[in-house]
């Protein structure tokens, strides 16, 4: 494969003419032809908040698993700084995922036998941070999303709000550069509780500077983005739109403060 330059200093992440097909379980190609991705390119500055649009189908969540190194695409070239991610082994992805990048899933996927701050404070522990730094970590964390008052309960007691919140701590506890979303918000039942988990997690990733790459085909969530880049059929489509900041957005408090010192990045970089 050919590999170009690495990406231009402003920009976290960069892709390039990404082309990605889904094999059917005998190893062929997708018998309908049809890739997922046929040549995407975008870039994601730092501290930046990217919504990425589309209806459904339309390649999402594949450009989301391509830009984070879960996929390997079968053209083109994703560079995080200055590493090919594209090129990397599958235990440098891995590392890479772990330590620089976090994710949020539609779905939670809390451990269901540990607390909301025991789950919390898993990445940290599993990077090897000792226990007791890791659970005042993870405890500061679900302050700054508006949940610790949930800490000490397991999921099945947590509302499917109070859930993704616990969700989006778990993912920024490492104090990842990246921070990708696949419609985190799609699940809320409620408008209020859409809107309170979208703004508190766009507040935190402000505040602490992590780029934010969603998925999103909520057009209200799309607003709250600096930038939007739209997917048609696997391509990009139309132009990309950016939006003015919105000064008088009400967020909790809590997601503004600074950072106590024991939130600071507990992983290696990169
Ligand atoms: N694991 C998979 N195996 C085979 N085809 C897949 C797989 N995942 C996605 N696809 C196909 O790839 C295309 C893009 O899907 P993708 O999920 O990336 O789109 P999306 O915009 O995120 O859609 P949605 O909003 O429904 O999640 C679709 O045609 C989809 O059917």
């Amino acid at each position: 494969m050919l590999l170009t330059v690495a990406p231009p200093d402003n920009d976290v992440l960069w892709a390039r003419a990404l082309v990605t097909s889904y094999r059917k379980p005998g190893g062929r190609t997708d018998a309908a032809g049809s890739p997922a991705l046929r040549g995407v390119s975008l870039g994601v500055a730092d501290g930046e908040f990217l919504a990425v649009t589309g209806p459904r189908g339309s390649g999402k969540s594949t450009l989301l698993h391509c830009l984070s190194g879960q996929l390997v695409p079968d053209e083109g070239e994703v560079w995080f700084h200055s590493r090919p991610v594209h090129a990397l082994p599958e235990a440098e992805r891995e590392r890479l995922r772990r330590e620089r990048f976090g994710w949020i899933a539609t779905e939670p996927h809390l451990v269901p036998e540990l607390t909301a701050r025991e789950n919390v404070a898993l990445p940290l522990l599993l990077s090897g941070v000792p226990r007791r730094a890791a659970k005042a970590t993870a405890l500061e964390w679900l302050d700054r999303l508006d949940a610790a008052a949930h800490a000490d309960l397991r999921p099945d007691r947590l509302s499917q709000a109070s859930r993704q919140r616990v969700a989006v701590a778990r993912a920024l506890v490492t104090r990842p550069s990246v921070l990708f979303a696949d419609e985190p918000t799609a699940p809320l039942l409620y408008q209020t509780d859409r809107v309170q988990v979208l703004r508190t997690l766009v507040a935190v990733c402000r505040s602490s500077g992590i780029a934010v790459v969603m998925a999103t085909s909520d057009e209200e969530v799309a607003e709250q983005a600096d930038r939007t880049v739209a997917l048609r059929e696997g391509r990009r489509s139309g132009g990309e739109s950016r939006r003015p900041a919105k000064p008088g957005a009400a967020v909790p408090a809590s997601a503004t403060t600074p950072l106590p010192k024991s939130a600071d990045r507990c992983s290696a970089s990169a």
